[in-house]
């Protein structure tokens, strides 16, 4: 079973932010804001919500006008965006008038998320429009308002949040800190009552927000005093100088500060799926393949994207597992087991064939065979098992891979049809890829677009970075890389098949190559009684793999297609034929050995068969066994070839030309032992008889069984061909249990 591993797949960050401080949810969009004699024009447009664009217009001195104007500061000024400006003519003379000019101002950085918050603090007046290492300019409702920045701790995945140290002109420092809520609500203060009432009611609308499937993060400030601006500075010096353990050192330093916070409000960021998810995880479902979902996103959220991806099912029995020590982990996964697994085993074969009897129902009705299963499949359809789906979160991870619990871990996983890890950092997806790889023999394939999703991408066998909008580490580790999850498809089900069959078949093809024609001078050994004497010149055992047979093999094995990619698309589960191995295993690479040792006698024998009565030379008889050998193994290819093109037709024939051509110039070199042999053997019939007798003696044994098995047992790729060349649709694809895929 192979296994695909995805990181994120939104890429549309739209802006949704919920203002907590004064317990309303506002959301609102991307908007310009007119900001005094300047105007911010951003590159997309916002509207602002008007309730909270009065209240940040009233005076400072109300405590939730305070709380929103620091909760907006904190939007523009924690974060690693990079305002570029690039000025433009007003529009209008209405704009001209109110406005010296018209600046457009383009956020740049890693992170679309933050882009996204600080556009929004810009539609409400909050517009970062300066920033140095040292300093940082906000454009606060028309008043310029320059911050020096002391010091920032940049997000990583273990804090996951992030903090900047900010000196205001007063001379007030404060630490602005962003993150995710697991990591922000134990670092907040918890002093007031009102404090403990402000959590409650974000933290319900945190849940609120990831239910519906939006990105959430908690922002939180503090006054620092003297002494721990003092303690902080040298630490930090200290951590950010240091040759060694600098990330852990940071980490700690960052710790200093990041504690007894003020909570400030929360944001929610709409990550919209990029156009074909849900269609594309179906069609690898179909085909077979098992998705996994890894992702540093809060349950709820991760859950929501799961049933809008059409991963998770309403109908699917959810086995959660939020373990917060090892033995609360440890009875979570043994329950699971005893409850669900065990019962799955005992029904697994019946689910597989059942599985296969589902697959029936893709098939249009009126193109089924009349006593197919589809006939009662409807029916049984309420009673088919009831799926699994297996979610965990990173902090039982924690528990479960460094400890005995990843075979418990392991058995659960793979009896549930979907599994969705949610706020796992990015060594645990790398872990549960290698989980995967250590215990099965699966093929792994990890596509990501972020950098948490790098060391997954390369653990995995296959690795795909999607060039999003999170930077290109996830490209640059991968080994294919893509602008949408939705290409992916494409990608496996088309040229992943195409590839299949064309490296199957060239293996075999290849042995099959030089296993004929080695056979071959080993029985003329054997009839020589092992004399060391030689029938072929040296130009020719080195042309056969040069030039005689190369081009084609190179031709074949690019543009062959067996299948064309709308009919590949159409129906997933020809992707199967892979799991299946059907185009290179033991079995076949056997019949194909056998084959090679029928080919070489036949081309040996027939020759010294037909001219046993006469008196030609040896070099005669080599020539002949040359040219003879080209043309079976060319003809043999092109009985195998499944779409002919231009090129096909050159290479294949030419190559049979060639040789001739070849032949005829080296027999013309007097200096050669054969000069001359091809122009005495060409003229008798016997000659051009013999070529042919050997083609068809030699071919006809795989002719035959290659007419009985698709006559009698046809695969479903044969099938999907018959049906693409007569132009109707494949009538049970893939339907057969026996070759269901696994
Ligand atoms: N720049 C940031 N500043 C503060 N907090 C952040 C930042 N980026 C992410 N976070 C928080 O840290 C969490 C984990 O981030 P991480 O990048 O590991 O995963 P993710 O972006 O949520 O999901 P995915 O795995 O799909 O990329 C996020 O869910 C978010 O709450
Ligand atoms: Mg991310």
């Amino acid at each position: 079973m192979p296994c695909l591993f995805c990181g994120s797949f939104g890429d549309q960050k739209n802006l949704i932010i919920m203002f907590e401080q004064n317990f309303i949810s506002v959301v609102w969009e991307r908007k310009s804001a007119l900001l005094g004699r300047r105007r911010w024009k951003l590159k997309s447009e916002i509207t602002a919500d008007f309730e909270l664009l009065e209240l940040l217009h009233k005076e400072l001195s109300s405590e939730e006008r305070a709380f929103a104007h620091e909760f907006f500061l904190t939007l523009s000024a924690c974060n690693t965006v990079i305002p570029i400006l690039a000025r433009s003519p007003s529009s209008s003379e209405a704009e001209s008038d109110c406005c010296d000019n018209v600046v457009t101002i383009d956020y740049q950085g890693e992170s679309p998320d933050e882009q996204a918050l600080v556009a929004a603090a810009s539609a409400y007046g909050y517009t970062l429009f300066e920033r140095t290492s040292g300093h940082i300019v906000i454009d606060v409702n028309g008043e310029k308002l320059r911050l020096d920045v002391l010091g920032l701790h940049e997000f990583d995945s273990v804090r996951k949040r992030m903090s900047v140290v900010i000196r205001f002109p007063n001379n007030d420092v404060k630490v602005l800190v962003k993150g995710a809520d697991t990591s922000m609500f134990s670092i907040l203060r918890k002093d007031a009552a009102t404090d403990d009432h402000r959590r409650h009611a974000t933290q319900s609308h945190l849940t609120e927000y990831s239910s519906e499937g939006l990105r959430t993060l908690v922002v939180a400030s503090r006054n620092l005093t003297s002494e721990e601006l003092k303690e902080w500075q040298c630490m930090y010096q200290d951590a950010s100088t240091s040759l060694t353990d600098r990330t852990i050192k940071l980490r700690q330093t960052a710790s200093l500060i990041e504690c007894h916070l003020t909570l400030l409000g929360a944001t929610a960021i709409e990550d919209k799926l990029q156009e074909g998810v849900p269609e594309a995880i179906e069609s690898l479902r179909q085909a077979g393949i098992k998705v996994w979902v890894l992702t540093g996103d809060k349950q709820e959220t991760a859950i929501s994207i799961g049933l809008s991806c059409k991963l998770l099912t309403a109908e699917m029995q959810q086995i959660i597992i939020n373990g917060n020590s090892e033995n609360e982990c440890r009875k979570l996964l043994f329950d699971a087991k005893a409850k669900y697994v065990l019962k799955y085993r005992n029904n697994q074969d019946l689910k597989w064939t059942r599985d296969a009897e589902r697959d029936y129902l893709e098939i249009p009705v009126d193109m089924k065979f009349p006593n197919s299963p589809q006939q009662h499949g409807g029916l049984e359809e309420g009673s088919l098992h009831a799926s699994l789906a297996l979610i965990i979160d990173g902090s039982s991870l924690v528990y479960i891979l460094e400890k005995d619990l990843e075979s418990e871990l392991f058995d659960i996983a793979t009896a549930c049809r979907v599994v969705l890890c949610c706020r796992v950092a990015p060594l645990q997806k790398a872990g549960i890829v290698d989980l995967i790889k250590s215990r099965t023999d699966d093929m792994t394939l990890a596509i990501g677009d972020g950098a948490n999703d790098v060391s997954m991408i390369q653990m995995a066998d296959v690795g795909v970075g999607i060039c999003g909008q999170e930077g290109r580490q996830a490209v640059m580790a991968s080994d294919f890389a893509m602008g949408q999850f939705r290409f992916l498809k494409r990608l496996l089900l088309v040229h992943g098949h195409w590839n299949y069959q064309r490296i199957g078949y060239l293996v075999l093809y290849n042995f099959y190559r030089n296993a004929v024609f080695v056979l071959m001078l080993f029985w003329y050994i054997l009839c020589t009684a092992f004399s060391t004497t030689s029938a072929l010149t040296d130009w020719s055992s080195v042309f056969y793999s040069v030039i005689y047979t190369s081009v084609p093999t190179i031709f074949v094995g690019i543009l062959d297609k067996d299948l064309s990619c709308k009919t590949l698309l159409q129906y997933p589960k020809l992707y199967a034929a892979g799991h299946r191995q059907e185009s290179y295993n033991m079995r076949l690479f056997w019949l194909t050995m056998i084959d090679t040792l029928w080919q070489s006698l036949v081309l040996f024998y027939v020759p010294l068969f037909t001219y046993k009565d006469s008196s030609i030379d040896i070099w005669s008889m080599g020539s002949l066994w040359t040219v003879a050998v080209v043309i079976l193994v060319n003809i043999h290819l092109a009985m195998d070839v499944q779409r002919w093109v231009i090129y096909t037709h050159l290479s294949v024939w030419g190559s049979i030309l060639i040789t001739y051509g070849c032949v005829l110039v080296l027999d013309s070199i007097p200096t050669f032992a054969n000069y001359g042999t091809i122009y005495h053997l060409a003229k008798s019939p016997m000659y051009w008889l013999s070529i042919l007798l050997i083609t068809v003696l030699g071919l006809l044994p795989r002719f035959v069984l290659k007419v009985i098995y698709q006559t009698f047992w046809p695969s479903d790729i044969q099938i999907a061909r018959e049906a693409e060349i007569l132009g109707k649709r494949p009538c049970y694809l893939g339907s057969r249990p026996d070759q269901g895929s696994s």
